[in-house]
């Protein structure tokens, strides 16, 4: 695994085996006792077809060693093909049942609290917080995601679209432009970075973005490995850092209810102000412990996800100058009504359909989130087979994304398979998942991809991947490229 913030504030270093290894000891450590009883007990139902692995440990290394592959659909793949699209199998301490194809992804995403419920490793849980939007449930979620949706819903976004435009053109300026070369990777993650506690925060200072990213990225590292809180561990790092992010939040969020109490501040400024003026409709504020939570997930949530994406679109647009093309020509006719100096605005984004169609082919081709796990809240009966009430289970974007079955020569990049009047069946295209749980920031991050390709194109005429053959995987999840994606940049005259 890379040294990971390793340029900002706190220097990471792994100093133990990586978070595959950590998985399957915490396993190992009897997380899964409970469940062994469990199933044992439940012998006569009929359960999926499977292999639910070694004693304790699962099918846990089998799990994220794919997806910490170049082909992380391999685990999914040899399962169906052995078992079917139900399948048992053991992941991360717990039983678990894989449903794979639309029909499963329907099943587990149309009936959240009626069927299962959110659930997620124990480290995660520990680290980006239980009052988190991604760990309630019910009312509690409903409540959360309308706070979170004043920020992050269509409306708000175009207010901030000024704010974002503006971070992308600084960011091409300083770090891309008179540049022959880049290493994609790392600069993409310092600009989505950067949008993040510029929206979030109104937080402006380079050093202290750097104080941030690097606490994010400990704690990132910490939510992938045995949640055991004694010092030296990856585990106690993150903790820790996980107490300084919030140091450092609450200090903001002090700061701005003085603001916010003389009137120095609108309210609608930033996520920050969107939460600490929300009220439910018994007009209850969200507690302190809600906002540090959810600024934590918001952070993790945004970053990574849409790292991969931008990273990755400027490798597929780079080789396949067709589609390539068409997207110049679309970016450069927005660009041909514009005065010097004027950025593009909310309804300039919805003239990019085919910018549109090929990043949705990028999340089609390389989904960055692999799916979720939820919990079977009641005994679950599907397709002849039993999920009993308790057991994890998976929905998976592997099932559909890459499958001739759903999508013709899948490993083509094809954006016209988007194109409107070609309607998809339901549930084989979800990289950001559906239904009550669907990801509260895709919005933002089709804005973001938007402008990033509008950016580029605006800045540079071609790039060129220096090696096209360069792996892409997880570490372990989203995938990326191994050695930061190397290019030649070819300057707009
Ligand atoms: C291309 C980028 C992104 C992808 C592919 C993506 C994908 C996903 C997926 C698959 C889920 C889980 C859905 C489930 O549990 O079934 C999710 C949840 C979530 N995402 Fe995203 N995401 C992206 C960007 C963002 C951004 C930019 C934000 C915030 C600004 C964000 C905020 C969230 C939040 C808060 C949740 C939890 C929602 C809930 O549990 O109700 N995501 N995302």
């Amino acid at each position: 695994m890379d040294t990971i913030g390793a340029n900002f504030g706190e220097v990471i270093q792994p100093e133990y085996s990586p978070a595959i290894i950590s998985l399957a000891l915490a396993a190992f450590l009897g997380i899964v006792i409970f469940s062994i009883f469990s199933y044992n007990r439940r012998s006569s139902v009929n359960l999926p077809p499977g292999n639910l692995g070694l004693p304790f440990i699962g099918e846990t290394i089998q799990f994220l060693g794919a997806l910490q592959s170049e082909k992380p659909h391999t685990f999914f793949d040899e399962r169906v093909k052995k078992f079917g699209k139900v399948f048992k199998t053991s992941l991360i301490g717990d039983p678990t049942v894989v449903l794979c194809g639309p029909a499963g992804n329907r099943l587990v995403l149309s009936n959240e609290d009626k069927l299962v419920q959110s659930a997620g490793p124990k480290s995660f849980l520990k680290l980006f917080g239980e009052d988190s939007v991604a760990a309630k449930r019910e009312e509690g979620h409903r409540i959360l995601r309308s706070a979170l949706g004043r920020f992050l819903g269509p409306q708000a976004l175009q207010n901030y679209i000024g704010k974002m435009n503006s971070e992308m053109q600084r960011h091409f300026d300083e770090k891309w432009k008179g540049k022959d070369e880049v290493k994609v990777l790392p600069l993409v993650r310092g600009l989505i970075f950067s949008i993040a506690t510029s929206l979030f925060f109104n937080i402006n200072d380079d050093r202290q973005r750097e104080q941030l990213h690097g606490l994010l990225d400990t704690i990132l590292v910490g939510s992938m490995t045995i949640p055991l809180n004694i010092p030296g561990t990856l585990f106690r790092k993150a903790v820790k850092a996980r107490a300084k992010l919030d140091e450092i939040l609450f200090a903001l969020i002090e700061s701005r209810r003085r603001e916010l109490r003389s009137g120095l501040n609108s309210g609608n400024q930033d996520l920050l102000s969107s939460l600490l003026t929300f009220k439910d409709e018994k007009g209850i504020p969200l507690t302190d412990k809600e906002i540090l939570d959810n600024f934590s997930v918001m952070l993790h949530a945004s970053y990574d996800t849409t790292v991969s994406p931008t990273v990755l679109i400027l490798k597929l647009l780079a080789s396949n100058p067709e589609s390539y093309e068409k997207v110049v020509q679309e970016q450069l006719g927005i660009l041909a009504g514009k005065k010097e100096g004027e950025e593009v605005n909310w309804k300039d984004l919805k003239a990019m359909p085919y910018t549109w169609q090929a990043i949705q082919e990028t999340l089609r081709m390389y989904p960055p989130a692999f799916g979720m796990f939820r919990r079977a809240i009641t005994d679950i009966h599907f397709e002849g087979y039993t999920i009993p009430k308790g057991w994890a289970i998976v929905w998976t974007t592997y099932s559909t994304n890459g499958r001739e079955e759903y999508f013709n020569e899948p490993d083509k990049f094809k954006p016209s398979r988007f194109e409107e009047g070609k309607p998809l069946d339901p549930y084989t295209f979800i990289p950001f998942g559906a239904g009550v749980r669907i990801c509260a920031g895709w919005e933002f991050a089709k804005t973001e991809l938007l402008l990033f390709v509008h950016h580029f194109v605006k800045n540079f005429s071609g790039c060129i991947v220096i090696d096209p053959n360069e792996k892409i995987s997880g570490d372990p999840f989203p995938p990326l490229p191994t050695s930061g994606q190397r290019m030649k940049l070819i300057p707009r005259s």
